[in-house]
């Protein structure tokens, strides 16, 4: 169960990441149970987990960092023109629908859901038109948050995954830390 108290309201130096981090992986994005949306009124990519190196060794809980997503050319979050906070990409990468977006996700069994298989899902801080099953997503994992938890509530969940939310927002905010969009990683290259 989630213990009581405050909860810092930014993680990790000011100087930037440190390691393991940047953790990455990549996939194309897949359906969850539908519960994001529905039941908790925040959405979340789900990437698969199978074949990435580092995830057995990873702690479960909750990360943040970037995300890069490359959006069929006819979504309608990519018109008319992409704001320039959300493209880090080279031009023509942008031309292929790359954006880069902040993101919090979590990592592990969803304790409240008493799920049997370990998930990784992104929420992306940016409020999109439509949605993107099946596009090609790439994460740089620059930080942790906090471990997973039982809540004796679903309020309770939602409220903590929206102070997840505000920390990732200040945390990445530092300049140290926004230097991360720039991986290549994220619009695709290796
Ligand atoms: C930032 C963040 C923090 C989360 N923290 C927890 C948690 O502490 N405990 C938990 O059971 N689930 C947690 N979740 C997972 C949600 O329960 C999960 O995203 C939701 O069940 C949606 O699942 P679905 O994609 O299968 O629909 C978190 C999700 C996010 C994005
Ligand atoms: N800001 C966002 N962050 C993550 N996914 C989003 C966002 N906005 C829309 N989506 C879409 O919503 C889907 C996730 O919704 P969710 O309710 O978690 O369903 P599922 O259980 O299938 O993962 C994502 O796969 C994506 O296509
Ligand atoms: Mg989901």
């Amino acid at each position: 169960m989630r213990p009581d108290g405050p909860r810092p309201t930014i993680i990790g130096p000011d100087s930037g990441p440190e390691a393991p981090f940047p953790l990455r992986m990549k996939g194309k994005v897949v359906s969850g149970f539908g519960r994001g949306s529905k039941e908790l009124g925040i959405p979340t990519a789900n990437i698969p987990v199978e074949g990435v190196s580092w995830i057995d060794e990873a702690e479960s809980g909750v990360y943040f960092g970037w995300a890069g997503i490359q959006l069929p050319t006819s979504h309608p979050s990519l018109s008319p023109v992409p704001p320039s906070s959300s493209t880090a990409p080279p031009e023509d990468k942008v031309a292929e629908g790359w954006r880069i977006y902040p993101m919090v996700m979590s990592i592990g069994y969803n304790p409240f859901y008493k799920n049997k298989v370990r998930s990784a899902e992104v929420h992306v801080l940016h409020k999109f038109e439509t949605d993107f099953y099946g596009s090609e997503m790439a994460i740089s994992i620059l930080g942790y948050i906090r471990p997973e938890y039982d809540y004796v509530s679903v309020e309770a969940l939602i409220e903590d995954i929206n102070t997840d939310i505000e920390v990732s927002k200040r945390s990445l905010e530092r300049e140290a830390w926004q230097k991360g969009r720039e991986d290549r990683y994220l619009w695709g290259e290796e």
